[in-house]
């Protein structure tokens, strides 16, 4: 199975990495991208760069061969629709190769208002994950007809499932740190020092 796990990583925390590892293992995955939008489909453009962040989850990777970076969203002009991306990645393996979407709870709070949202589930099965601070909407039919409640069941099939995965609770998020950068805060422990360097160095987020 390959998963796909995409953000704005603006900039990538350990509230991502260590979700990353974790349903990594717990899915035996063969790989997992981390998949960097360039241009988001729902919040205004982020005043970091693609590139920019791009290299900040390049470094934060270096010494983990399970996970890769997949910078297709940047080689694309116009919004980053996740339904393109998977479309895409399907083109690029076996028909029958299952593909998991990962999303925490918050993103998939907002599935349905997502670009042709119901097609996503053509190219892949979605895995939410628990995120401290959410909880996932109650589940309309067009949920429920496809959830399952055992993990192995996803291998039966390449996509159309919906399951939802616990994982460790920490409650870290990007626009913390971009706040706590700006108000000259410390922000070690929430995010490697490599990324942190790179913050330091490049003055991103001061106010
Ligand atoms: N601490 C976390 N635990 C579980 N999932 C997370 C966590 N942080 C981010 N995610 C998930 O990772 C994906 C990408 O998130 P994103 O890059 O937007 O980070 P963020 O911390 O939510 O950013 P921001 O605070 O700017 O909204 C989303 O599916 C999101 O739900
Ligand atoms: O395709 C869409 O319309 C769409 C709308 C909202 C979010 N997404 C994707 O969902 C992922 C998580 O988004 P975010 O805002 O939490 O970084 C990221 O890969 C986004 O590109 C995609």
């Amino acid at each position: 199975m390959i998963g796909i796990y995409g953000g704005t990583f603006n900039p990538v925390h350990y509230g991502h990495l260590r979700t990353a590892l974790e349903v990594s293992e717990i899915f035996a995955l063969h790989e997992l991208r981390l998949l960097p939008c360039a241009q988001p489909a729902h919040r205004t453009e982020p005043e970091v760069s693609a590139e920019a962040r791009v290299q900040m989850l390049q470094m934060a990777i270096k010494d983990y061969p399970q996970f890769s970076c997949d910078t297709r969203e940047l080689e694309r002009a116009g919004p980053s629709y996740m339904v393109d991306t998977l479309a895409s990645i399907r083109s690029e393996i076996d028909d029958d190769m299952p593909l998991l979407l990962f999303i925490g709870t918050d993103a998939f709070n907002s599935l349905t208002s997502w670009h042709r949202w119901q097609a996503l589930f053509d190219y892949a099965h979605i895995v939410v994950m628990t995120r401290p601070g959410y909880k996932p909407d109650s589940l309309i039919n067009f949920y429920l007809d496809r959830q399952v409640d055992d993990r192995h069941s996803l291998k039966s099939c390449p996509s159309g499932k919906i399951y939802f995965q616990q994982v460790t609770q920490l409650e870290i998020s990007a626009s913390f740190i971009r706040k706590a950068v700006a108000e000259q805060k410390n922000i070690s422990f929430l995010l490697p020092e490599s990324v942190i360097e790179y913050i330091q160095a490049k003055r991103l987020y001061r106010a």
